[in-house]
């Protein structure tokens, strides 16, 4: 078991890592989750002994890493996989790992058969493909046969084939009893790889539950009703009757209605009693890169704009005015879009948990229109307030912080 107590670690001014207490237990893969630069490599570098934390402590199997007998037979870790000489080759390299660690050179071959390198074996690394690099670097973990392994971003750069065997190694490993700590940035990878999650922002601890909790506590499920097209009092009177009835409404982009708070049969039901034809009722599952979205949209420190490529357009007379682009409304849901937890069932949204007081999201400025996607079409008040997308948002509405962390970037102790 890994166990971290109060860990914290500044670089200067910077925190990297606040507070941050958790524990990764054997026998399930814990994923380990953040937006860019919120300090889950720290974490996994002070977990083994290669950062000093500046406060706290972390632990694994009760020991340090530092004070672990023979470590590298206990502990496997994948951190950086372009750290090994170039000018070797892939078998040597884990050769001089392996006989550090007291490791018979037969184990090299064997690895080399897991992560499937044995045909370059003799070739140098620095010719290495980056999924190839990450494939030697699993193999340097797997050499001491540790029960605890951490991987950061193992899959970075495999084809398919590897995020699929990376997948399965993982589940095995865990298996076997082991402990397996693993970060990744791919939402859908981690949906189908980890049992339990510890999710940070800014350096500080956002969640630590398993998966299934994670969604059902940061997103809801829901009903998709599409009446015809051609017929928009049908899609009025659904409206209607689904309000009343206390559902929460939705547009979407494509005009289909979002149904939060209400049964299938029921919305069904109410349809039917209403003389209301449906070209659609379908149901939702929210997945795990809405949850995480809506979790952590506040605690992003690097975001995207749009390339206007406005600097490359030539000067234009006074008085010129450039067509104003229509608003387009992401496809995949995006901030604002994610549908609501169910009420008091998030802990970093309401008056619990390590964030309470936060400023919940309030809607971007403007009158929602009942035909805009993502305005609340109608229903009762949603149980967290979700920000809707007026007609006249930018592509990416940049909705305030759900639950944000303190950024603690800024030198700011929040004690
Ligand atoms: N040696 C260092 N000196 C100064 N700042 C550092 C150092 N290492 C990390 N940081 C800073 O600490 C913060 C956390 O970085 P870290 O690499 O742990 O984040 P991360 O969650 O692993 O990010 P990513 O998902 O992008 O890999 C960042 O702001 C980073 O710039």
């Amino acid at each position: 078991m890994i166990e971290a107590v109060g860990l914290t670690k500044r670089y200067g001014a910077k925190t990297a890592v606040y507070n941050l207490s958790f524990q990764v237990r054997p026998g399930t893969v814990t994923g380990f989750l953040g937006p860019n630069g919120s300090g889950k490599s720290t974490t996994m570098r002070m977990i083994l002994g290669l950062d000093q934390p500046t406060s706290g402590h972390v632990t694994i199997g009760g020991h340090p890493y530092r004070k672990l007998p023979n470590a590298p037979r206990q502990v496997g870790a994948l951190l950086d996989a372009k750290a090994v000489h170039g000018g070797r080759s892939a078998r040597s390299h884990l050769l001089s790992l392996a006989q550090l660690a007291g490791i018979p050179a037969r184990r090299v071959d064997e690895v080399l058969g897991v992560v499937g390198l044995q045909s370059v074996a003799k070739r140098r690394s620095k010719g290495f493909s980056l999924g190839m690099g990450q494939r030697l670097g699993i193999a340097a973990a797997l050499l001491g046969d540790p029960q605890v392994l951490l991987f950061d971003e193992p899959v970075n750069g495999l084809d398919p084939e590897g995020i699929l065997w990376v997948r399965n190694l993982m589940k095995a490993l865990a298996a076997e009893g082991r402990t397996v700590f693993v970060s990744s940035h791919l939402m859908s990878e981690m949906a189908l790889t980890a049992d339990h999650l510890i999710v940070i922002g800014r350096g500080q601890l956002m969640a630590d539950m398993s998966v299934k909790q994670f969604i059902s506590a940061n997103s809801a499920d829901f009903a998709r009703v599409r009446t015809p097209d051609t017929e928009p009092t049908q899609r009025e009177k659904l409206v209607t009757v689904l309000a009343e009835a206390g559902g929460q409404v939705l547009s979407e982009p494509d005009g289909a209605l979002r149904i939060t708070g209400l049964p299938l049969p029921r919305i069904s039901d109410l349809a039917h009693g209403a003389d209301v034809r449906l070209w659609e009722l379908s149901p939702h599952q929210a997945s795990l890169e809405e949850a995480y979205m809506r979790l952590t949209q506040g605690a992003v420190d690097y975001r995207s704009t749009d390339d206007r490529k406005a600097g490359l357009m030539q000067q234009q007379p006074p008085g010129y005015l450039p067509p104003q682009p229509q608003p387009v409304v992401p496809e995949v849901p995006q901030q604002g879009w994610y549908a609501p937890p169910p009420p008091g069932q998030n802990p970093y949204a309401g008056g619990q948990g390590p964030y309470a007081g936060a400023p919940a999201p309030q809607p971007p400025a403007g009158p929602p229109s009942a035909t805009a996607p993502g305005a609340p079409v109608s229903g009762g008040p949603a149980p967290v307030p979700g920000p809707a997308v007026p007609a006249d948002a930018p592509p990416v509405p940049q909705a305030p912080p759900a639950a944000a962390p303190a950024d603690l970037s800024k030198n700011e102790d929040p004690r």
